[in-house]
């Protein structure tokens, strides 16, 4: 029904503002109408508060509505005790006669009980509507769990003869290839994901701080590859503006094996070009971003080799930005 996909987008786009601050819970999104009017919205708050339905339902000012209105949400809501208690007793207690659910919740501790827990109370539920683009929208939540491992972005930036840095410099400090928004972009990105991740080269070459410092947001954890233990603690990542986890693991599994541990449902690969190529010959990543420049650096590290189906093809002033997918 056309209704119930219009509320359903609209939960998907009030979701979206829990992006970066949710995680590891999923950045649900719910709406509350009674007779054809929207009366309470809410959305995750940052890891450990409360959950979307809890939201939408406090915002609605007169309770007795409730009665007789419909619930839309993205996700099944929850039936067990987690940080907080579970959403679909709310949605009992209140005495929600409707639930509209985007997609089911495939998290083992839910995994379609809270679906069973409302209908059982008599609830007419009904879920599907939007199911794709719920799906989509909760991909970062959905690979953790049906995968075992973090949703894994790849990104890196080039010159327009395929280099992603000189033979040589003179600093330990990156060779920009990018304009300034083009590196703003990627700051709003890195507060976007649990995690970025760099090989050993690069925090011996670049010494990046790999902060969102030019963007609102918090810092993501850093990951760093260091299977010799040849990094010391005086680069930047591990200064104290955000928490750091030195990985020793050699093989891609392992080290996925090492982020699902430390419960990370997202991460930004952002290099160098071995620890990219490592991801991309095992199959194993969700999307690429990847930044042109206009520079030529003639000879260096040449940049890794994709295959993925294109999604996006943007220019930023004279950069071009292309996002692939991996089918
Ligand atoms: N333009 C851009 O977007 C970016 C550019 N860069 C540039 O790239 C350069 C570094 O790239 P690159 O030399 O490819 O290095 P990486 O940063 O990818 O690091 C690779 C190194 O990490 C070691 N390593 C440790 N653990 C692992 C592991 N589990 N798997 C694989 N490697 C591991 C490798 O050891 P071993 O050799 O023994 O396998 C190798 O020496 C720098 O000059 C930097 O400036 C870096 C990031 C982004
Ligand atoms: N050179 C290059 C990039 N390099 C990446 O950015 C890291 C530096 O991070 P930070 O110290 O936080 O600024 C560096 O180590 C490498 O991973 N990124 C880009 O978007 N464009 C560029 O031209
Ligand atoms: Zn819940």
């Amino acid at each position: 029904m056309k209704q119930h996909e219009t509320y359903i987008q609209r939960c998907i786009d009030i979701a979206k503002n829990g992006l970066g601050s949710v995680a590891p819970n999923p950045m649900v999104g719910c709406v509350i109408v009674s007779s054809e009017k929207i009366i309470g919205e809410g959305f995750t708050s940052p890891y450990g508060g409360a959950h979307a339905e809890i939201n939408a339902i406090n915002s609605v000012k007169d309770k007795s509505l409730l009665k007789k209105a419909t619930l839309y949400v993205t996700l099944e809501p929850c039936s067990h005790f987690g940080k907080t208690p579970p959403c679909a007793d709310a949605i009992i207690k209140y005495q929600i006669p409707k639930v509209i659910i985007g997609t089911i919740d495939t998290h083992s501790k839910v995994a379609g009980q809270g679906i069973t827990k409302l209908r059982a109370a008599g609830c007419n539920v009904i879920v599907g509507v939007l199911e794709d683009a719920c799906k989509e929208h909760h991909k970062r939540f959905f690979t953790f769990h049906n995968k075992q491992r973090p949703y894994i972005i790849l990104k890196w930036a080039e010159t327009a003869d395929g280099f992603i840095a000189p033979l040589s410099k003179d600093e330990q400090k990156p060779v920009w290839i990018t304009n300034e928004y083009s590196r703003q972009i990627v700051h709003k990105w890195r507060a976007e994901e649990q995690a970025i991740l760099v090989g050993t080269n690069t925090v011996i070459e670049d010494n990046p701080s790999l902060t969102t410092r030019d963007w609102e947001g918090k810092h993501p954890i850093r990951i760093v590859l260091d299977k010799k233990e040849a990094l010391s603690k005086g680069f930047n990542v591990f200064d104290d503006k955000a928490k750091t986890i030195v990985i020793k693991e050699k093989t891609v599994k392992n080290i996925y094996n090492a982020l699902f541990k430390s419960n990370i449902n997202s991460v930004i690969i952002e290099g160098g070009s071995k620890t990219l190529q490592l991801f991309i010959d095992s199959g194993i990543w969700d999307e690429a971003r990847i930044f042109t420049g206009k520079s030529f650096f003639k000879e260096g590290v040449k940049a890794p080799k994709l295959k993925g189906k294109l999604i996006a093809d943007e220019q930023i002033l004279d950069d071009t930005l292309k996002v692939y997918v991996n089918n």
